[in-house]
Parts: structure tokens; sequence; C-alpha cells
């Protein structure tokens, strides 16, 4: 029994990832991706209750550098992201069987270890818990306790579904960089204006210079 926590990560293949972005980002979006998502890994790894980071994606460019960070990669069966995420689960289940397992968006590029460990601790003390996006709409994280079983009910407009299906919903203050997902242009703005982790930095400065 542990109580730090295994964490899921998935991450679309890049052909398909981002099109919000693509408009904006033109030949970079792809790259813009692995940087948003090597952010959110890095930060993962960086928090004092996260024992492991489990990334689910069938994308080699994605996995390699991902896994040089220090995630284990395991294989996307293509067929939705709750598949993906239930599928990273059970790898969890298997390796530590007692821990908490929890699911993270990969495209959290302003993440904040202490922000992730306020919510992983919050969310230990309840079977089911969620946090919903910085818009009230969908969801950036969702985590189950050891023995409850993993339920994720991501895509779309998931805040109604996680409430809808018993999860306890956790919005504190201060949290905002968990909160911030980025799917387009404006949502880069604030992840941004929240201080982007340095691979996601490194290309928006590239792409649009601080004035
Ligand atoms: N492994 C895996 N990850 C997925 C899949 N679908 C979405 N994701 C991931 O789930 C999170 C939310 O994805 P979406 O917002 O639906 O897609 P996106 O690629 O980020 O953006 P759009 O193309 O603009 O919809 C991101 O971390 C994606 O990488 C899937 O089928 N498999
Ligand atoms: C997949 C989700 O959202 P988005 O497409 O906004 O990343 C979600 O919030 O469940």
């Amino acid at each position: 029994m542990s109580n730090r926590w295994s964490l899921v990560i998935p991450v679309k293949t890049l052909v398909a990832a981002k099109t919000r972005l693509a408009a904006a980002t033109g030949p970079h979006r792809t790259r813009l991706a692995v940087a948003v998502a090597c952010d959110t890994v890095s930060a993962a790894l960086s928090c004092p209750v996260v024992e492991r980071v489990i990334v689910v994606t069938a994308d080699p460019a994605a996995a390699g550098p991902l896994a040089a960070l220090g995630a284990e990669v395991v294989p996307d069966p293509d067929r939705g992201l709750n598949t993906a995420l239930r599928t990273g689960a059970a790898h969890a289940a298997r390796l530590a069987p007692g821990s908490p397992v929890g699911a993270l968006q990969a495209d959290l590029p302003a993440l904040r270890p202490a922000e992730l460990a306020v919510v992983l601790a919050s969310a230990a003390e309840f079977d089911q818990a969620f946090v919903p996006d910085a818009l009230d709409v969908g969801t950036t994280f969702y985590g189950v306790r050891p023995g409850v079983p993993f339920t994720p009910r991501f895509g779309g407009e998931s805040r109604a579904r996680h409430l809808a299906g018993g999860a306890k919903e956790l919005c504190p203050d201060g949290i905002e960089s968990v909160r911030r997902d980025v799917d387009t242009p404006d949502d880069l703005r604030a992840a941004r204006a929240l201080g982007l982790g340095p691979h996601t930095a490194a290309v928006v400065e590239e792409l649009w210079p601080a004035p």
C-alpha cells in the first residue's frame, strides 16, 4: 500500500493532435504538442506525491522524449481517450495494486508540482475526485483511491459526466495551473500568463517573441 500516486497521461497521435491550434501554429503544431506534453510530464514527475507517470500513446515521436524524461510508456490501443486511460490504469494496477491512480490531461504546460500536490492530497480523501478545467466545462484530472474502480469519463463536456458519476469536484483556490489546459490560442495566452514550462516556453518564444 502506498499513498503516492500513479498518474496516467494520455498523448494523442501527433498528426491528429491539437487541431484547434493548427491555424495559429502552422508547421510547428506537433512540435508544440510534444513540448506541452513534456512540460506536463516533467512537472508531474517533480511532484513529491507522484510515484510514477505512465504515458499512453501510439506515437513514437511523443514516446521517445517523454520516456527520456522518466515516464513509462504504454502503447495506446487507439480506441479513444477513455480506453487509453483505462489501459494506463490497468498497467498501474499491475505495478502497484495498492496505489491511488489518476488521469491527467497532457496539455497543462504551466503545471506546477506544488499545485498538483494540493490536488492529489485532496483527492486522496475521496473515492473518486476530479478537477474541472479553467472554463468549468471539461476535466483536467480524475483519480481514485486504491480499490475503487477507475471510471474516467473524459471528452468534451466531461465535468458534468464526472459529477453525474459521483466523483467529488475539487476546485480550491491556488490550483490554476492544474486547471489551465491548452486547446486554443486564447488558452495558450492564459497559460503563458501563468508561466509556461521550459519546453513550451522555448517554442512559444520562437513563434511569438515577447514584446
Ligand atoms: N492516448 C490518447 N490520448 C488522447 C486521445 N484523445 C485525446 N487524447 C489526449 O487527451 C487530452 C485531451 O485531448 P483533446 O483536447 O481531445 O485533443 P487535443 O489533441 O488536445 O486537441 P484537439 O485536436 O484540438 O481536439 C490530450 O492530452 C490528448 O493528447 C486518444 O485517443 N489516445
Ligand atoms: C477531453 C477533454 O477536454 P478538451 O478537449 O477540452 O481537452 C475533457 O475535458 O474531458
